[in-house]
């Protein structure tokens, strides 16, 4: 079965910076996704065995625990089965998943409820986001690089926690397998979005098959979770990919892809080799990461960006800009309204 070929990059060695973010950019212009061969050396492969281990204990909490964090507006807490709906234009129901996403943490406390079941795991989860938002700012120094953007740091230096709040989550998520009946196979377990931040880090489970891309051909690739190369590997790689901010940022030449999460099997596909539906579900955990929410949607500076011209399409464009230049927040406020239709119904303003 085709499935999309998506570049494994080893960014943890110290050879050859510039060769590295030139690799990494021209994958985020091609393919919007990179695997970030995952060494144990960025972020140490207990700490995500770790991390899924306590997202298993948080979902398996009881449903109280779990509704007494409900997502609040400013996007942290639990959200439960069909709350979330990625597509909305197409999804006849809300995504088949829970998700619980952790903001800010201080001095190893989240700023958030957090279900008593997993308080004694606070410090772990926190220190796991802290070696996430340090990968992001890795990668992020890497585009600035190998896009002489001036300066180099632009995009790190948006991105730093001392500059100011942002959107940044960690999201846990827990996809049930497909055993009731108020849901079928034609169902999506997260319908097809592109991810709002500006880069999305994405751990999954050996043998957890369902996330798909779309090809510019409008095709659904699978996203093999080892693709050839990586088997040996301490871990499956971390799949790294370009949010909306970044395309913006770049007028386009990054590429935010549309993705999604099917069931295994769905429209009558097979799975990939040795990836098939556990018997507990699917697991994963994505680190979105935000840029200061203050931050301006606008080109940035870099003779790269500034000599691309879309070929043939503008949609790739940021819209926004043409109209009135976004902040961040504001941009991340109007994603979450679409997509969450019961927590902003009560204040619809339209
Ligand atoms: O669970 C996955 O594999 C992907 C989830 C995703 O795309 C998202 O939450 O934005
Ligand atoms: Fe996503």
């Amino acid at each position: 079965m085709a499935t999309a070929r998506i570049p494994v990059i080893d960014i943890s060695g110290e050879e050859d910076k510039a060769q590295v973010a030139k690799d990494l950019v021209e994958a985020a212009i091609e393919h919007g996704f990179i695997y970030i061969k995952n060494t144990g050396k960025d972020i140490p492969v207990e700490a995500v065995d770790e991390a899924f281990d306590i997202s298993k204990i948080l979902f398996k909490a009881p449903l109280e625990e779990k509704q007494a964090c409900k997502i609040q507006q400013n996007n942290r807490g639990w959200s439960g089965m069909q709350v979330e709906t990625l597509d909305p234009k197409s999804q006849r129901v809300g995504d088949y998943k829970e998700a619980f996403n952790f903001g800010p943490f201080t001095d190893n406390h989240a700023s958030q409820p957090i279900p008593p079941t997993i308080l004694p795991y606070e410090a772990q989860i926190s220190r796991f986001t802290d070696y996430c938002y340090n990968l992001c700012l890795k990668i992020q120094t890497l585009l600035g690089v190998g896009l002489s953007v001036t300066p180099p740091d632009f995009f790190t230096t948006a991105h730093l926690r001392e500059n100011g709040p942002s959107g940044t989550i960690l999201r846990m998520l827990y996809y049930p397998p497909l055993t009731s009946t108020d849901a079928s196979t034609s169902d999506v377990r997260a319908g097809a979005h592109s991810d709002y931040g500006s880069m999305t880090c994405l751990f999954r489970l050996k043998g957890q098959a369902g996330l798909e891309v779309q090809s510019r051909e409008g095709e659904w690739l699978p996203v093999p979770v080892c693709p050839p190369g990586t088997e040996n590997d301490p871990a499956p790689p971390i799949l790294v990919n370009i949010g909306d901010l970044l395309s913006y940022w770049t007028n386009g030449l990054l590429r935010s892809t549309v993705h999604r999460v099917v069931f295994p099997g769905a429209e009558g596909r097979q799975p990939l080799d040795g990836e098939r539906d556990a018997e507990e579900g699917r697991y994963s955990m994505a680190f979105f990461c935000h840029p200061v929410g203050s931050t301006k949607l606008t080109a940035v500076p870099s003779e790269r960006v500034r000599s691309y011209v879309p070929e043939g399409e503008t949609k790739a464009l940021n819209p926004y800009a043409e109209r009135k230049v976004m902040t961040a927040d504001e941009h991340l406020q109007m994603r979450l309204r679409a997509s969450y239709l019961q927590l902003y119904d009560d204040k619809k303003e339209d």
